[in-house]
């Protein structure tokens, strides 16, 4: 049997890895119009006659001298030779800065494949390149692809697998100058003579330590003779200084750049290069310094609006339809008895609670893929993050909180592009207090229930009152950011400017994806931890058995009836509200499907809305929307926050701080809001 190949694709962020990826496997990884998407290196298999190629999806990097957790994981794969070939995917309308991570690349591995892609765009800007000559001055094949269409790929597998057999093993070789060659030479003899075994080649480790690159710093530092290398190299950095006037780093990457040009000299035209281009004329409006936060509440209000209005009270409006003449039905054909009950109550009556929310979720979700494929979701990041930075917080931040707002777990991995470890911590931290898809069931079935009538002009009230809660979200968050980094983790402020990528027209297939794999996503969570939900919420309030089902004596009842007090002042000490507090840090739904639950025991038909009314005032049912917008994050995010952080004593403070915090919000509205008569 053949050895697998293994194909690492690496490449600067945004410029289509994971895209390709998608196109060589056939996998769904998340593709978005920004940059830091792949934080994790994910791998997939293609089958091509009797080979098989195993593709590593790499996280974007600008260069090897990587720095935060997701370049240090492209880096690390790519330095410790775990890949036959690698593919440098590179964007064609942006050459000349891309090939600055090839040139690094090839230093360490020569069996590099460029796959130039964005073809289409490059066509569509009128970039005419001529890939035989940056092919040839650069000494690696070049294929011209368009990963989004698939374009291109086949040729490109064939040049790979035929690389694979025919590995090279030196051949790159930039100049960088007599005296830095000869210093590199020096550094380099030092090295073979006193290191044994070599991991990296020689001549690249001299490089790298004139560079000032941490890791092969570290790596000679343990050597026994490491103070001597180290000794030689910062020798060399004076005499090269002196001879060229600036220090070997700068030298180097003025080399690389100097290589760079020579590449592509001549090989590249361009038309209209001052000419400002339709991106340049949008974003001069949406990230205005005045108008850029008003433009994205605005865009995020109608995002809201029409969740509401079409995900819910039109498409969710057939899902529950569909789900009360199941429930009837199916109460008339099953036993009058405990199983009777737990299939009409527990099961449909819990899951039937949630279910007509799915199109909603879907909906909103619908809507942020389309403003991230657009390219907008970047623009909103990019003004947050200006903002953020001018009151002192760490710009990536933004980016987190925006990818949190589909799902926290996905914000709080997506932390990894921080590279200090104390803005990452509060950007991890302060992630959860943004509203994610989740908690969408919830505040449309309170926010239904008594905001639905309430129409402000054409908008819907319920919409209008969601998207207080997102913002309000953001706004705790930011606060909490700014107190966090202020006193537990105080630390330089680091600088950060955003890439902003050309915008883009999504394709259908794209944006059908990412519904695909919302939906298949909440099918399996419903199947899984929401259903076991249901049937724990049914059989504690069943049990003891004789007891009233679904009254407080039921050992739910008790649970309910011990956490209700402490939220008494915030309006809603009842049980069942309790309890569904405490089921629904397991999952954000089931804080729907216990209360649907338990409210199906009651009268013969009454729905979950109607039995809200009696027990809640829309104040109180505001005050508890709060509630579960701030509180505890749920399980699988406690524990990407334990994976993130890597510190149950964070983990805990994470659940803590934030459910005091949405305690002292929620008492806060209700008081104040009783005050003021409401
Ligand atoms: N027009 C065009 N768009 C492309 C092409 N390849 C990728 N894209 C788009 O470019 C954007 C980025 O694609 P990704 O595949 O997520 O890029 P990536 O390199 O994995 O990005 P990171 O994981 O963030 O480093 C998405 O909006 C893609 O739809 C292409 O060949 N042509
Ligand atoms: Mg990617």
């Amino acid at each position: 049997m053949n050895k697998e190949i293994v194909v690492a694709l690496a490449g600067n962020p945004n410029c289509g890895k994971t895209s390709l990826f998608n196109a060589l496997t056939g996998a769904r990884q998340h593709v978005g119009n920004w940059p830091g998407v792949t934080v994790e290196k994910k791998e997939g298999k293609l089958k091509r006659e009797n080979e098989t190629l195993n593709i590593v999806d790499l996280p974007g990097t600008y260069s090897l001298g990587a720095y935060s957790e997701d370049e240090v994981v492209a880096r690390n794969f790519i330095l410790d030779g775990e890949s036959d070939v690698i593919i440098n995917v590179v964007d064609a309308t942006n050459i000349e800065r891309n090939l600055y991570l090839t040139t690094q690349i090839l230093e360490i591995n020569p069996n590099v494949i460029v796959a130039l892609n964005m073809m289409d765009e490059a066509e569509n800007k009128d970039i005419k390149i001529d890939i035989n000559k940056i092919s040839k001055k650069l000494g690696a094949t070049v294929v011209p692809i368009v990963a989004t269409k698939k374009e291109g790929i086949d040729k490109l597998i064939e040049e790979v697998i035929k690389l694979s057999k025919n590995k090279k093993n030196q051949g790159f070789k930039i100049d960088y100058g007599k005296d830095m060659e000869n210093q590199i030479l020096q550094v380099q003899s030092e090295i073979s003579a006193c290191v044994e075994e070599n991991s990296y080649p020689l001549n690249w480790m001299a490089i790298k330590l004139f560079e000032n690159d941490n890791k092969i710093v570290e790596l000679i530092k343990s050597k026994s003779c490491g103070d001597k290398i180290l000794k030689k190299v910062e020798d060399g950095v004076d005499i090269v200084t002196k001879a060229a006037g600036y220090e070997p780093e700068a030298l180097i990457i003025d080399k690389k750049y100097e290589f760079i040009g020579k590449v592509t000299e001549g090989a590249i035209i361009r038309k209209d290069e001052n000419k400002d281009t339709l991106t340049d004329k949008i974003d001069k409006v949406v990230t205005n310094k005045w108008l850029g936060i008003p433009i994205f509440a605005v865009i995020m209000f109608f995002v809201y609006q029409i969740t509401m209005k079409f995900g819910n009270d039109f498409l969710g409006g057939y899902v529950e339809t569909a789900f009360e003449a199941l429930g009837e039905w199916a109460g008339t054909m099953v036993p009058d008895n405990m199983f009777g009950r737990f299939i009409v109550e527990g099961v449909i009556g819990g899951l039937g609670s949630i279910f007509p929310f799915v199109p909603l979720i879907l909906v909103m979700y619908l809507l942020i893929s389309l403003l991230e494929d657009v390219g907008y979701m970047a623009r909103a990041a990019y003004v947050m993050d200006r903002f953020m930075t001018s009151i002192g917080l760490h710009g990536k931040t933004a980016v987190s909180m925006i990818i949190g707002s589909g799902c926290n777990i996905a914000g709080i991995m997506s932390t990894r592009t921080l590279e200090s470890k104390k803005d990452r911590m509060v950007a991890i931290l302060i992630n959860p207090f943004v509203s994610c898809s989740a908690r969408l069931p919830v505040y449309a079935l309170f926010a239904g229930a008594f905001f639905g009538d309430t129409n402000v002009g054409p908008f819907s009230g319920a919409g209008i009152v969601i998207f207080s809660l997102y913002a309000l979200g953001i706004i705790v968050a930011i606060v909490a950011g700014k107190f966090l980094s202020s006193t537990l983790f105080k630390g330089e402020n680091s600088y950060f400017v955003m890439e902003l990528p050309p915008y883009r027209i999504p394709t259908a297939k794209s944006i059908l994806t990412h519904m695909w794999e919302k939906a298949s996503a909440f099918v399996k969570k419903a199947g899984t931890i929401i259903f076991a939900v249901v049937i724990l919420v049914f059989f504690l309030s069943n049990f003891p058995l004789g007891v009233e089902p679904g009254s407080a004596e039921s050992i739910l009842g008790r649970i309910g009836g011990f956490v209700a007090p402490i939220f008494k002042p915030a309006g809603f000490g009842t049980w069942q509200a309790g309890v569904s507090l405490v089921t629904g840090i397991l999952a954000k739904e089931t804080v729907v499907t216990t209360l649907g639950g338990i409210y199906a025991g009651g009268d013969e038909g009454v729905k979950l809305a109607m039995a809200l009314k009696e027990v809640f005032t829309p104040l109180s049912a505001y005050a508890f929307m709060v509630m579960n917008l701030l509180y505890t994050p749920c399980a699988a995010a406690l524990g990407a926050v334990k994976k993130e952080t890597n510190s149950v004593k964070w983990t805990v403070f994470s659940a803590v701080y934030s459910f005091v915090i949405a305690w002292v919000f929620a008492v806060l509205i209700f008081q104040v809001g009783t005050l003021l008569g409401l």
